[in-house]
């Protein structure tokens, strides 16, 4: 019989955290080996012989949790938002001097928020407008969200690649931020509120017709099944990838 693979969850007292715990202790091919959160040592990492660290923990705080994993050669599954470009040129550059060590970054456990970033995509050539709105819960700490950002990223490259020009905002009065953050070119907006979790729109808008592609993420237990995947690949996966999708054979 094969050992359980040894995984950390780095946040584990955090409201993804604390369910990615649950769902590490409830599979069988899985040992929850480490649960530090703010303020504990992520030698307890090294004490329990982490293969794969899960971070869901803060922007400010996931820079120096990968350091030191890739410096200790653990793999890690990054559900923590806040990416940048150049961030995650640092990041490529530290798993370069450790070769076998992987690295996923998804901006979105969820499969139904795959599949919406993943249909946006298509649908993009064929809209002259496009527009991004997420909704989130009132303590969320980033905005626009890491799905939001990546949603748009990917618009952005899809039009871009079918020689569509960027979309002319035909605005001359407005208040700051009326027209919400510019990615890429494609407006995003972000409400936060009381009561919901996660939740994402994408507009499309031609002559004559909109399409608008929904997905609502009602519990945190929806993005499990997508943390379990990251952590069962990313071991035989070394380097960066960012995107579930890299790990789900949609095409
Ligand atoms: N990729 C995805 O599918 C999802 C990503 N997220 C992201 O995960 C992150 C956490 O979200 P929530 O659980 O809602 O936040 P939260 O605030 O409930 O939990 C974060 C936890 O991390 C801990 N923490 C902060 N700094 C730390 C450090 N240096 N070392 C160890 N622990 C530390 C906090 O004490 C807290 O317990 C956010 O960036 C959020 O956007 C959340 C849900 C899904
Ligand atoms: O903070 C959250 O809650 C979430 N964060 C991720 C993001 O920023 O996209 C994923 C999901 O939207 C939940």
């Amino acid at each position: 019989m094969t050992a359980p693979l040894r995984v950390a969850v780095i946040g584990a007292k955090g409201r993804i955290g604390s369910e990615a715990c649950r769902a590490v202790e409830a599979a069988p091919d899985l040992e929850l080996v480490a649960t530090p959160d703010r303020g504990d040592s992520l030698e307890t990492l090294v004490d329990g012989g982490a293969q794969v660290a899960v971070d869901l923990t803060h922007p400010d705080a996931v820079m120096a949790n990968l350091e030191f994993c890739i410096g200790h050669g653990i793999h890690g599954v990054v559900g923590t938002t806040g990416w940048t470009e150049e961030r995650l040129a640092t990041l490529r550059g530290r798993l370069a001097a450790s070769p076998a060590t992987g690295v996923l970054i998804a901006p979105n456990f969820s499969i139904g928020a795959v599949l919406t970033m993943r249909f946006a995509q298509q649908a993009a050539r064929f809209f002259e407008s496009v527009e991004v709105v997420e909704l989130h819960h009132n303590r969320k700490a980033d905005a626009p969200s890491g799905t939001a950002t990546r949603t748009a990223q990917l618009i952005a490259a899809a039009r871009e690649q079918a020689g569509l020009a960027r979309q002319q905002d035909p605005t001359t009065h407005a208040l700051d931020g009326a027209r919400g953050a510019d990615v890429d070119g494609v407006p995003v907006h972000a409400v936060r509120l009381r009561g919901l979790l996660a939740h994402q729109e994408v507009l499309f808008g031609d002559v004559g017709e909109t399409l608008t592609i929904r997905h609502d993420s009602l519990h945190h237990s929806c993005f499990m099944p997508g943390i379990l995947l990251g952590v069962r690949r990313v071991v035989d996966t070394p380097g960066l990838t960012v995107g579930l999708e890299h790990f789900l054979d949609l095409d």
